[in-house]
């Protein structure tokens, strides 16, 4: 197949200013200010000739900066482009300029891409049908809508025929019926085997256009796939995201960062990005709690890292866990949650400590103790069990009877003990317990 566009390993590194002041500074002196961001983190991919592909990713996720360096608008920091043929690039502001009428920006732009007076005559015509702008296109371009700019854009792009054609959330802008009409002159590309790149929020669109995504996120390749495998995941992923809240969104930005830092630091080395360092205050203490999951919406976290690797605690809830590990990350602190008095076995994961509550857990002694059932109360199989604890939840039938205890605990400031009733191991509530029968 003949490769149509190749991107090998492209960083786009932007300057950011704390005013102007300090912009001023950069540039007139030698020293070093401002603070590097990077648009894009070493991107890679290749297009075949005849491919259409959808750029997606939440805003900020370096579509448009990608599209503008694939069509030479803006350059990038390192790594390379290579384009086989002519690419026209449509933004809903690339390359119009204000001050010029719609006409003078057509005749400008075919002019830039070196057609000659007697095939623009030809072709202004057509374009400014296809606008469907009437009288507007004798207007200045700055008196247009984003509407207006967008139909010109795209008029003039898809009818100087490239044959890369990049459109940049162009459709959005206009009304209904100029983007079915857009989408079917795209259509007409994509019968003629051109290669095309499409960016867009609407998966709608995606589905119906595209063959393969590229999904960026953080300006690094997330996926790049077939439409029907890359699709799904990202909408999973958006359903994830729309819920989160602004904090575990920046985690999950410092996450997919720091996760990345292996290949990043090859990549940046030299350079040595201040965007990297994140919280690295990652330490996990022992402690010794029980806890219960709180009422209301909650997550379970494989890795507090990671806010999208998460589970409902739902199921979890009206039980008691042991909490042997405790960890802050990013001002919040985490609960280790497990079945066991363990860090390692019979772990569920970590919680945020404002779901739970929590009482702390201390183990008294293994002195052999015998005490008799007051008859009532339950028995658990763990201190301040809840209801799915239960080994026993009624022990009404036992009053009187002996209870022969192995281990006492103190859990707040509650005495628990471990012992065999009727045949069977359970703790009980110092409250249901008599010391005589
Ligand atoms: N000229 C610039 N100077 C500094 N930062 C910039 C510049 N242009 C873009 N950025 C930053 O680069 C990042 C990527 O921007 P880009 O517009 O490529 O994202 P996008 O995925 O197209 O977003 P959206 O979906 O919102 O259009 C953003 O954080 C943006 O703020």
């Amino acid at each position: 197949m003949e490769k149509s566009i190749v991107v090998s390993n492209i960083k786009k590194k932007y300057k950011l200013y704390n005013g102007t002041k300090e912009r001023l500074l950069d540039l007139i002196t030698p020293n070093n200010y401002g603070k590097d961001f990077y648009a894009l983190r070493g991107v890679s991919f290749e297009a075949e000739k005849g491919d259409v592909i959808g750029f997606v990713g939440i805003n900020g996720s370096g579509k448009s900066t990608l599209s503008n360096i694939i069509a030479g608008i803006v350059p990038e920091s390192s790594g390379n482009v290579e384009t086989n043929g002519q690419v026209s690039l449509i933004a809903v502001a690339s390359g119009l300029k204000g001050e010029l009428t719609g006409r003078d920006n057509i005749e400008l732009k075919c002019l830039m891409l070196g057609l000659n007076s007697d095939e623009i005559k030809e072709l202004e015509p057509e374009i400014i049908e296809f606008s469907e702008l009437g009288e507007f296109i004798d207007q200045p371009v700055k008196s247009y809508s984003s509407g207006m700019k967008s139909r010109l854009g795209f008029a003039i792009s898809v009818n100087i025929d490239p044959d890369i054609l990049i459109i940049d959330e162009a459709l959005s802008v206009g009304d209904k019926a100029f983007a079915e009409k857009s989408l079917s002159k795209m259509k007409e590309f994509k019968e003629k085997g051109k290669t095309m790149i499409f960016v867009s929020h609407s998966i709608g669109q995606m589905k119906q256009f595209c063959q393969k995504i590229l999904w960026l996120e953080y300006g690094m390749v997330k996926e790049f796939g077939l439409v029907e495998e890359v699709i799904p995941k990202y909408e999973t992923f958006l359903k994830r995201w729309q819920k989160m809240s602004k904090r575990e969104r920046g985690d999950y930005r410092k996450y997919s960062i720091q996760h990345d830092r292996t290949s990043m630091d090859t990549l940046m080395n030299s350079e040595g990005e201040t965007e990297l360092d994140v919280d690295s205050s990652r330490q996990i203490r022992p402690i010794s709690m029980i806890v219960h999951i709180n009422g209301g919406q909650s997550y379970i976290y494989s890795d507090p890292f990671n806010p999208m690797n998460t589970a409902s605690s739902e199921e979890y809830k009206h039980c008691a866990y042991y909490v042997k590990r405790e960890m802050k990350y990013s001002g919040e602190l985490f609960f280790l949650l497990s079945a066991y008095p363990s860090a390692e076995k019979g772990v569920i994961g970590w919680m945020k400590a404002s779901d739970v509550s929590s009482l702390n857990h201390v183990a008294i002694d293994e002195d052999k103790k015998t005490f008799y059932l007051i008859g009532t109360g339950s028995g658990f199989n763990c201190p301040w069990g809840g209801k799915k604890n239960y080994v026993d939840s009624d022990l009404r039938p036992f009053e009187n009877r002996k209870f022969a205890v192995i281990k006492t605990d103190k859990v707040g400031n509650n005495l628990w003990y471990f012992g065999t009733l009727n045949g069977k191991e359970m703790w009980i509530h110092h409250n249901f317990l008599k010391a005589h029968q």
